[in-house]
Order: structure tokens, then sequence, then C-alpha cells
């Protein structure tokens, strides 16, 4: 059995369907992951399975929001996310065609199109006729050679299908990255990260540790109707650790007493957080890429 797993960023301006198709092809309505801006590169929205690969959709915050004066080193760090995928889906609507916004983007595609493969989709073929499509599509491939294109109804479902299996095909072979029976609730894991995270930004400013990261490590469903969280606080250095943890612990305490009733309140039932605080010295040779990606990298995953 050959497993493949890869990342997989959706971009296009706003309003282009990139919700749609992510919820379409997760099978969920999944990308309820907050957009708070982080230190993170790119966050996961979901989580597909087909046949033997697991596709891992990211997001691309603050992407396209036009800006008057947009250098190309701009571009490049702004594009952090889809420079980071493995396949990048460019989604354009089929009524409006090739737009300011779109033109911009594809300039920014040269700038990252090294080493990755890009399809175009064509989508709300649903409000154009069929003659409209071929043109539109035989100019956007003269402007940019994309690797596949594809026409869909990202709505409505036509060529969804087609799209996520020749995902599924393209990503490189290797081992899944996520269990299974983790990807269910992984959005939930990634919003109880991210408020843990965000709690401890707070407090601690300019304090704050580089390079530090926040993983839900199990959610467990009580019968009391209640969840138990546990995550762990990832930091590199030792020193850090007594940062996170304050005085008597009352940095960690406080933070843990804020998370929890956001997420109580997000949930709307009781929470029982419980945080603990690891070095991990190797963190980012062993899992760069993972971790920028909000992955739940463990050691001896590879
Ligand atoms: N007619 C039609 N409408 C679509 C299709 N796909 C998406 N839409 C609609 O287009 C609008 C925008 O879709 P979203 O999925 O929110 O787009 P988005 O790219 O995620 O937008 P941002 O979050 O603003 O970046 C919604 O009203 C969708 O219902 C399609 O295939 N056909």
């Amino acid at each position: 059995m050959t497993t493949r797993a890869g990342f997989i960023a959706l971009i296009g301006e706003p309003n282009a369907g990139k919700s749609t198709l992510l919820n379409r092809m997760v099978g969920a309505k999944v990308s309820i992951v907050t957009h708070k801006v982080q230190t993170t590169r790119a966050r996961i929205r979901g989580v597909a399975m087909e046949g033997e690969a697991q596709l891992v959709f990211v997001d691309t915050p603050g992407l396209f929001k036009p800006r008057r004066r947009l250098d190309r080193a701009m571009v490049a760090a702004a594009w952090g996310g889809a420079a980071d995928a493995d396949i990048v889906v460019l989604m354009v609507e089929a009524h409006r065609g090739v737009t300011e916004g779109v033109e911009r983007i594809l300039e920014g595609l040269e700038e990252i199109g090294q080493g990755r493969k890009i399809a175009l989709a064509i989508n709300k073929i649903d409000k154009v006729q069929p003659g409209h499509l071929l043109e539109l599509a035989k100019d956007l491939n003269a402007r940019y050679g994309f690797a596949e294109t594809f026409m869909i109804s990202a709505e409505r479902g036509h060529g969804v299908e087609d799209l996520r299996k020749w995902l599924a095909d393209e990503l490189p072979e290797g081992p899944w990255l996520y269990p299974e029976d983790q990807i269910a609730d992984l959005p939930m894991r990634m919003i109880a990260a991210e408020m843990t995270r965000e709690k401890l930004t707070l407090r601690l400013h300019q304090e704050l540790p580089y390079q530090m990261t926040v993983e839900t490590e199990s959610w467990q469903e009580r019968k009391d109707g209640s969840a138990r969280v546990d995550q762990i606080i990832y930091v590199v250095r030792d020193g850090h650790k007594g940062i996170v943890l304050g005085k008597g612990g009352e940095t960690i305490k406080a933070v843990s007493q804020a998370a929890r009733a956001e997420l109580e309140e997000f949930l709307d039932r009781k929470v029982h957080l419980f945080l603990q605080v690891k070095v991990r010295p190797n963190w980012l040779e062993e899992s760069e890429r993972y971790s920028e990606m909000g992955l739940d990298f463990k050691d001896g995953n590879t």
C-alpha cells in the first residue's frame, strides 16, 4: 500500500469560492478556524482522505488583500502558505475572468511556482456559457503554465470529484500526517490550541518565547457532557519554560483560566483544560515544516 500525503493551498481572490470548495472536498463544514493573525505562516483548514491519500488543506492568511504598493519581496513573504504547499490550486471565477486581482496573483505564482504543482480551477461554471469557459481556460493557460485545468462548480459539486482525485494522485508519496481517527475533531483541537496561544501572547507580550507552539494532545468527551482537553506548550529553551510558568505558576494558571473560559463559551459547555509546558530543543530541526502548519508533530513520526 502506497500512502500519499501533502499540503494543498487553495488560493484566489476573495469570494472565489475557496471555502465552498474546501467544504465540499472535506465533506463537512470545517473551515471554522479563526482568521486571527499568528506567527504561523499557514494553518490547516481541513483534511480529506481520498483512497490512500491524505489531503491537508492549508489557509493562506492575508494573501490577497489588494495593496497599492506591492513590491515583489512583499509578495513572496505574504505567500508563505502557498509557498509551503505541495500543490496550489488557483481559483478563478468563471464569470469574472481575468480581473486585476487575478493578474496580481498570476504574478505572484511566478515567484512561488518552482518546485510545486499549480493547478487552475475555474469555478462557478454554472454562471457562464461553455464557449466562454474554453476561451478563459486558454487565456489563463497562456499566461501561466498550469499543471492541469479544471472546470468546476464548487457550490453544485460539478468537477469537484475529478479535482480531488487528481490532487490525491499528484501528492508526494509518504506517511499520513494525521492519524485517521483525529481528522473529525481536528478543527476543534486547533481552535483550542489557538485560544491558549492567544492568551499566552496577551499575557507575555514581548516576553513571549520565540518558537513557542501549543498543541492539543488529547480531547476526550466525558459522560457528563463536559470535555477534557490536554494541551502541551512547547518551548525551545529551559529558560522559556520559566517564563511560561511564571512566578509560582501564576502565568500558566491565568492563561489556563482565560483559555478555558473562552473555550467553554465557544462550546457552550464545561471544559477541563490541562496545560503542560515541555522543552523541545531540537524542535525546529525535527519538525520545521509540520509545526509551521500547526501540525501535531511528534518525535518518531517520520
Ligand atoms: N453560482 C455559484 N456560486 C458559488 C460557487 N462556489 C461558491 N459560490 C458562492 O460564492 C460566494 C463566495 O464563496 P466562498 O466559498 O465564501 O468564497 P471564498 O473564496 O472562501 O471567499 P473569502 O472567504 O472571502 O476569501 C458564496 O456566496 C458561494 O455560495 C459556484 O460554483 N457557483
